[in-house]
C-alpha cells in the first residue's frame, strides 16, 4: 500500500485526505502541520500531498527532493516564485500542482478552452467563483486554471488580459479581458461558473463542489499515480489520461 504524509493534516483538507486514505486501500504516514518540520515526514513516505499555505511551499518541496518522493500541491495562491520553485524541483522528483484536483473542474477546463477557441473575443469571458467565509486566497486557484484555459485557446496571457476587483469608476471592460469575481459566505465547498457573453445571448459553464471529498479523492489518486513516475511537472490531466 502506497504511504501518503499529509502537509496540512489539521486543516479542513488535510482531514478529508485522511478520511480517504482510511478506506483500507491506502495508507496514511502521517502529517505535519504549521511550525513543524516536513522532513521525517517525507521519509517516511511514498508521497506527499501538501494542501497548507503557500509560505510553507519550499519546505516542502526540499522534503521530497530530500527524501527522492514525489509531491502533489494543492495550496492555492501561488505566485511566480513559488512556480520557479515548484519548475525547479520537477528536475529531481515528480510534481503536480493544481488549483483543483477533481475530475468534474479538469474537464471543465476541456470544455472552456474549447467554447474560448470557437467563439470570438467578441464573446466576453468572466469567471464567478464562490467559497466558504474562510477561504483566504482571492481568485480561487480554480478561477484561475479556468482563466488559464481560456487564455490558451485565445492566445493570450492571462497575467496581461485579466480585469479582477471592480469597484468605483472602473471604466469599460478592456476588449478581449477575461474578468474574475469572487463571492465570500457561508460553508460553499467550491462553485465555479465562466460566462461567455456575446450578443443577446450568453453560455455559462459551471461546476459545484458539493463537499470536499472530490478534491480529497483526486489527490489521492494524483499522488498515487505519481509514485514511480520520473522526475517533471504533471497535471491532473495526466493523471486522468484527459490529453
Ligand atoms: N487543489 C485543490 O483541489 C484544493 C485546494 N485547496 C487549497 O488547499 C489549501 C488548504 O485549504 P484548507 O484545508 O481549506 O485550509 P485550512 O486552513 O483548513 O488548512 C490548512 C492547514 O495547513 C496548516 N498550515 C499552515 N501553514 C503551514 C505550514 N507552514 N506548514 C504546514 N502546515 C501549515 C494549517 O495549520 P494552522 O491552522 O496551524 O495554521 C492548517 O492545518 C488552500 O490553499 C486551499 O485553497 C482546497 C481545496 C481543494
Ligand atoms: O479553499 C478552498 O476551499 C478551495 N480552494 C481551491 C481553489 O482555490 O480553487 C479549490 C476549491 O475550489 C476549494
Amino acid at each position: 500500500m502506497a504511504r501518503i504524509g499529509i502537509i496540512g493534516s489539521q486543516g479542513r483538507m488535510g482531514q478529508a485526505i485522511a478520511a480517504v486514505l482510511a478506506d483500507g486501500k491506502h495508507e496514511c504516514s502521517g502529517g505535519v502541520d504549521k511550525g513543524e518540520n516536513p522532513e521525517a515526514l517525507a521519509n517516511a513516505s511514498d508521497a506527499l500531498v501538501d494542501f497548507s499555505s503557500p509560505g510553507a511551499l519550499k519546505d516542502n518541496l526540499h522534503a521530497a527532493i530530500g527524501a527522492g518522493i514525489p509531491i502533489l500541491i494543492g495550496t492555492t495562491g501561488l505566485d511566480e516564485s513559488h512556480s520557479a520553485a515548484l519548475d525547479n524541483a520537477a528536475g529531481a522528483i515528480p510534481v503536480l500542482q493544481t488549483g483543483n484536483t477533481s475530475l468534474g473542474v479538469t474537464l471543465l477546463a476541456h470544455l472552456v478552452k474549447e467554447a474560448a477557441a470557437r467563439l470570438g473575443t467578441d464573446w466576453d469571458i468572466e469567471v464567478l467563483e464562490m467559497h466558504h467565509r474562510m477561504k483566504v486566497d482571492a481568485p480561487s486557484g480554480t478561477a484561475l486554471l479556468l482563466g488559464e484555459a481560456a487564455a490558451q485557446a485565445r492566445g493570450i496571457t492571462l497575467g496581461e488580459n485579466s480585469e479582477s476587483g471592480r469597484d468605483g469608476h472602473t471604466g469599460q471592460r478592456a476588449e478581449g479581458a477575461i474578468g474574475f469575481a469572487a463571492l465570500r459566505g457561508g460553508t460553499v465547498a467550491g462553485d465555479h461558473s465562466v460566462i461567455f457573453a456575446g450578443e443577446q445571448e450568453r453560455i455559462t459553464l459551471s461546476h459545484t463542489a458539493e463537499n470536499r471529498s472530490i478534491f480529497a479523492r483526486g489527490a489521492v489518486k494524483g499522488a498515487s499515480w505519481l509514485i514511480g513516475k520520473p522526475p517533471r511537472r504533471y497535471t491532473m490531466n495526466d493523471v486522468l489520461g484527459l490529453e
